[in-house]
C-alpha cells in the first residue's frame, strides 16, 4: 500500500467534521455540494471491493434519480449487477466518515484486514453517471478515489443506472451480453424483435415516453437509432441538457407521487398508453386518459399483475412441466392488487421491506420471481433452473408449445436480470400488452381498481426511533403507537395505514388506503396527527 500515495489525493478530499454520512437504501445520496469527499472515498471502497473478490469488475453509478437538481448521489454495484452485499454497507459508511488522512488510511488498513484483501490482487471498476450539472465533477473525484489505489478503471460517461448495472454484469459474465452501450441496445433490439417475429407481428408500436428531462431522454433517442422497426417512440420532457428541468413537474415519481399528467406533453389522446420515466432511467409508470378524461395511472403493481398474467399463460402452454411463478410487493403495493394477485391469479405474493435489494432478493427464490414497487422500480427475475430447463425444450417449431418456451426464453433476454430498467420494463410491457389477454390501456387497468390511497411525509425529531416489524407493516416502537393507529384503522372500511421511516429521507411516512377518497384522506390525517408528539 503505497501511503503517500493515497494521502496525497486524500488531501484534496478532506471530509468535513461535523458531518455522518450513511450507505442507505440508494447508497450515498445528499446536496451535491457536499459529496466531493464521499464519492472519493466511494471510489476506494469500489476498489477495495473488486481486490477483496480477486479482481472481479465492481461498478460506480453517480445519480440521486429522482430526486431535485441540486442533489446527487453514489451506489456500488457487485459483480452479478445486483446492489452492493449488505455487510458492506457498513463497510462503507465507515469509510465515508473517515475524514482526515490519518482516520482514512487506518480505515483502509482496517478493511483489507477484516475483508482478507490481498494488497496486490487486481482492482476493476467501470464507473457512469447520469446526466445532472454535478456529475462530470463528482465523477472526477470518484476517479481520483480510484487512482488513489491503483484500481484499474473504465469511465463510460452518461449513461441509466439500469445499464450500468449490465455492463458491470457482462465484465464478469460474458454470456450476459457484450460489454458496451451498443451491446446493452443491441441485445433488447434482438430478444424484441425475434418475440415479434415468432409472433408473426409486423406492424409498429407507438408509444410516448416522457423522460423526465433526464438521462432516459439521450438513451431513448440511441435505442430509437437502433430500432429502426417494430417500435416508435416519441420523446417528451427530452432535456438532459437544462440541468433545472430534470423531475420537474414530469417523471415517474411526479406523475405516481401526484397521480397526475406531467407537463409537457402537448394534446394528450384519450385511451392512448403514456409512459415515465424516472431521472436515472430505472422506473417507470404508465397511464392514460379514460373516455370521460380521467387520469388513470398504471404504476408499479399493475406492471407487476400484467408481466405475471403474461408470463402465466406462457407458462400454462408448456404442457408436463410445472414452474413456481411469484410476485414479491412491499407495504406500499395497492391492497386491491394483492388481493387480485392472491384470488384471481392464484399467485403466491411474497411482501418484503422497502427497497429493490429486499424484493430482488426474496424474488431469487421463486422459478420467475416478478417484483416491482408501487412506484414503478422493478423487473422479472428468471432462475437458471428454469432457463436451463427452457434451452432444453425439444417442442416441435411451429406448436403453441414451441412459441411459448421460445417467447419466454427470449423475454429473459429482453427483461433487465440485474435491476428495475425503463426501457427494458417498457419493451417487456409492450410485448405484454401486443400479446397478451389485455390489449388495450383500459382492459389493463380493469384487471382491478386500486384503492384510494395517499402517501403523506412528517418530518420528526428523530425517525430511529420508528423501528418496524411484518415487512414494515406494523410499529414495534415508540411503544404504544401501533395499536393508536390500529384504533383507527378499524373505523374505516377496507382501511389499511402504517407508518415507517424512510430510508432515503429524514422524514417518517405514512402510507393510507380505504374504499373511499374521503375515508382515504381522512385516515391518513388522523394517522399523521399521531405523529405530532414525536
Ligand atoms: C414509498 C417509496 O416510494 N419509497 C421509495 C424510497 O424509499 P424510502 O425508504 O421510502 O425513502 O426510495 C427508495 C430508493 O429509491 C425506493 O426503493 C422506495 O420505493
Ligand atoms: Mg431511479
Amino acid at each position: 500500500m503505497n501511503i503517500e500515495h493515497i494521502t496525497g489525493y486524500a488531501s484534496k478530499h478532506l471530509g468535513p467534521e461535523n458531518e455522518t454520512f450513511a450507505y442507505g437504501t440508494a447508497g450515498f445520496r445528499m446536496l451535491a455540494s457536499k459529496l466531493d469527499p464521499v464519492v472519493f472515498r466511494v471510489g476506494i471502497l469500489a476498489g477495495l471491493r473488486s481486490k477483496a473478490l480477486g479482481g472481479k469488475t465492481i461498478g460506480v453509478m453517480i445519480t440521486a434519480s429522482h430526486n431535485p437538481p441540486k442533489d446527487n448521489g453514489i451506489k456500488i454495484v457487485d459483480p452479478f449487477g445486483e446492489m452492493l452485499e449488505q455487510s458492506w454497507e457498513a463497510i462503507s459508511t465507515k469509510l465515508a466518515n473517515s475524514h482526515d488522512s490519518e482516520s482514512l488510511i487506518s480505515t483502509i488498513k482496517e478493511i483489507v484486514e477484516s475483508q482478507k484483501i490481498d494488497w496486490s490482487a487486481p482492482s476493476n471498476v467501470v464507473v457512469a453517471r447520469d446526466s445532472r450539472e454535478s456529475g462530470p465533477k463528482l465523477l472526477a473525484s470518484t476517479i481520483d478515489g480510484l487512482k488513489a489505489i491503483g484500481a484499474s478503471f473504465k469511465d463510460f460517461g452518461q449513461l441509466t443506472t439500469p445499464q450500468l448495472h449490465y455492463l458491470t454484469r457482462c465484465f464478469n459474465d460474458s454470456s450476459f451480453g457484450k460489454p458496451d452501450e451498443e451491446g446493452y441496445y443491441e441485445k433488447l433490439i434482438l430478444s424484441y424483435s425475434k418475440i415479434m417475429e415468432l409472433w408473426g407481428v409486423t406492424d409498429d408500436i407507438s408509444i410516448t415516453v416522457d423522460a423526465a428531462n433526464g438521462i432516459g431522454a439521450d438513451q431513448i433517442l440511441k435505442l430509437q437509432k437502433y430500432f429502426e422497426q417494430h417500435v416508435k417512440f416519441t420523446l417528451v420532457n427530452g432535456s438532459s441538457d437544462v440541468p433545472s428541468a430534470l423531475n420537474s413537474d414530469c417523471g415517474a415519481d411526479f406523475v405516481k407521487t401526484n397521480q397526475k399528467l406531467p407537463s409537457g406533453i402537448p394534446d394528450f389522446e384519450p385511451l392512448k398508453l403514456y409512459s415515465s420515466f424516472d431521472g436515472d432511467a430505472d422506473r417507470v409508470v404508465f397511464y392514460y386518459l379514460n373516455k370521460e378524461g380521467t387520469f388513470r395511472l398504471l404504476d408499479g403493481d399493475k406492471i407487476a399483475t400484467l408481466l405475471a398474467s403474461f408470463i402465466s399463460s406462457l407458462l400454462s402452454k408448456l404442457d408436463g412441466k410445472s414452474f413456481k411463478l411469484g410476485i414479491v410487493q412491499t407495504a406500499y403495493a395497492n391492497g386491491s392488487s394483492s388481493n387480485y394477485i392472491t384470488n384471481v391469479l392464484k399467485l403466491p405474493l411474497g411482501v418484503t421491506a422497502t427497497g429493490v435489494k429486499h424484493l430482488h432478493h426474496k424474488a431469487q427464490s421463486y422459478d420467475i420471481g416478478v417484483y416491482f414497487e408501487a412506484n414503478g422500480h422493478g423487473t422479472v427475475l428468471f432462475s437458471d433452473n428454469f432457463v436451463e430447463a427452457l434451452e432444453a425444450q425439444d417442442f416441435t417449431p411451429g406448436t403453441e408449445q414451441y412459441k411459448a418456451a421460445s417467447t419466454l426464453r427470449l423475454l429473459v433476454d429482453l427483461i433487465n436480470q440485474t435491476v428495475g430498467d425503463s426501457i427494458a420494463d417498457l419493451l417487456a410491457v409492450l410485448v405484454a400488452l401486443r400479446l397478451g389477454d389485455s390489449k388495450t390501456p383500459e382492459e389493463w387497468d380493469s384487471n382491478y381498481t386500486d384503492l384510494p390511497n395517499r402517501l403523506l411525509k412528517a418530518l420528526v425529531k428523530d425517525r430511529n426511533q420508528f423501528k418496524t416489524t411484518d415487512a414494515e407493516r406494523k410499529l414495534v416502537e415508540p411503544v404504544g403507537l401501533q395499536s393508536e393507529i390500529d384504533e383507527i384503522v378499524a373505523e374505516y372500511p377496507g382501511g389499511r395505514s402504517f407508518v415507517r421511516a424512510s430510508g432515503t429521507e429524514d422524514a417518517v411516512r405514512i402510507y393510507a388506503e380505504a374504499n373511499t377518497i374521503e375515508d382515504t384522506n381522512e385516515l391518513a390525517s388522523r394517522v399523521s396527527k399521531l405523529l405530532e408528539k414525536y
